[in-house]
């Protein structure tokens, strides 16, 4: 059942491109050749690596910096502790049957899993260096257009991939986008994610950060006609953006996120953001393509690798 009951206010009068256009292309298929998989080693073989630092906590687990003794290389190493809890087994093993299935430039990279008799599970990951795009932003101040069309054009690179292996990531925002000091930036923590069965399967569970949530996800009947899911991906993007160019959430102008009601009244009944005046049209037309809010209308990652503004 929708959680409500939403006026459709899409007034942003795009071009869109032929309706044969808008589903994901698929390519290439899953999973990669055993070569290419992390393997699940026992837990023994985590001695190899010693701890540096703790980069940060997630939920249910704690992600450290670790250095291979022998080759003095970096990594990140997120421990769960998911013991006996079935949501948190759920969650972290739905992330590394992600993990193990993806190989893109665009996705952190997992190169080992190690289990521990008591449940507790070690994804050894590629370190990214310069942290999170949440970071980021609010260390390094405003970022200039060039420099979101650079980060948004590997963010859909990265849900280009995924849709075609016909994964949701569903929680795509800031502080779910790694990025080094080259500027890559990688999509990261599969926690939320779906791997959907058939291309046409509807995506019906309410997961993810219910601030960057789609408007279908919270009314799929006034917004999401056939919704399944790949467009929300889209719509956590465009928020993204948005977020890394305002320097504060978009859908509130002080920066504090609002309850959970405001937001959903907010995201189903109001505008969606806007950019100010100055800012180029291809940039503003970006945004368009992104935020519309009748899912139907949204763009595609792929077809927005094509947009001008990128
Ligand atoms: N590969 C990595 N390289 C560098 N830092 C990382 C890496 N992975 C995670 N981190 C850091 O660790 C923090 C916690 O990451 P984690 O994926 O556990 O949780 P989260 O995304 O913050 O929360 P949750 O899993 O609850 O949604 C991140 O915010 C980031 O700062």
């Amino acid at each position: 059942m929708a959680l409500v009951r939403g006026r459709r206010q899409s007034k942003l009068g795009l071009i869109l491109p032929e309706i044969t256009e808008r589903r994901p292309r698929f390519s290439p298929p899953l999973p990669p050749t055993a070569s290419q998989q992390p393997t699940t080693t026992a837990s023994s073989a985590a001695s190899e690596y010693e701890t540096v630092q703790v980069l940060g906590h997630g939920n249910g687990g704690t992600v450290y910096k670790v250095i291979h003794k022998k080759t003095s290389n970096l990594f990140a190493l997120k421990v769960v502790h998911a013991g006996s809890d079935p949501t948190m087994r759920r969650q972290i093993f739905r992330e590394m049957e992600i993990l193990r299935r993806t190989d893109s430039p665009f996705v952190v990279k997992c190169h080992q899993i190690f289990e521990k008799p008591d449940g507790d599970i070690a994804i050894l990951m590629e370190y990214m260096d310069a942290g999170t795009l949440d970071s980021l932003s609010k260390t390094g101040g405003l970022l200039t257009e060039r420099t979101l069309a650079n980060v948004a054009r590997q963010v859909l690179n990265g849900l280009n991939y995924l849709h075609a292996h016909k994964i949701i990531h569903r929680d795509i925002k800031p502080a779910n986008l790694l990025v080094n000091k080259n500027m890559d930036v990688k999509i990261a923590d599969f926690g939320v994610s779906k791997i959907m069965c058939r291309m046409l399967d509807t995506c019906d569970s309410y997961v993810g950060t219910c601030a960057y949530m789609s408007p279908e996800r919270f009314d799929p009947d006034s917004y999401g006609a056939n919704y399944n899911g790949y467009s929300g991906d889209i719509w956590g993007l465009g928020l993204t953006i948005l977020e890394l160019y305002m320097g504060h959430f978009p859908f509130l102008l002080t920066g504090q996120k609002p309850d959970w009601a405001t937001l959903m009244c907010a995201i189903c009944f109001g505008e969606p953001p806007s950019l100010p005046e100055a800012v180029s049209d291809e940039f503003r037309s970006f945004i368009e393509c992104c935020l519309q809010k009748d899912s139907g209308k949204r763009w595609t990652a792929s077809q927005l690798l094509s947009h001008p503004f990128l």
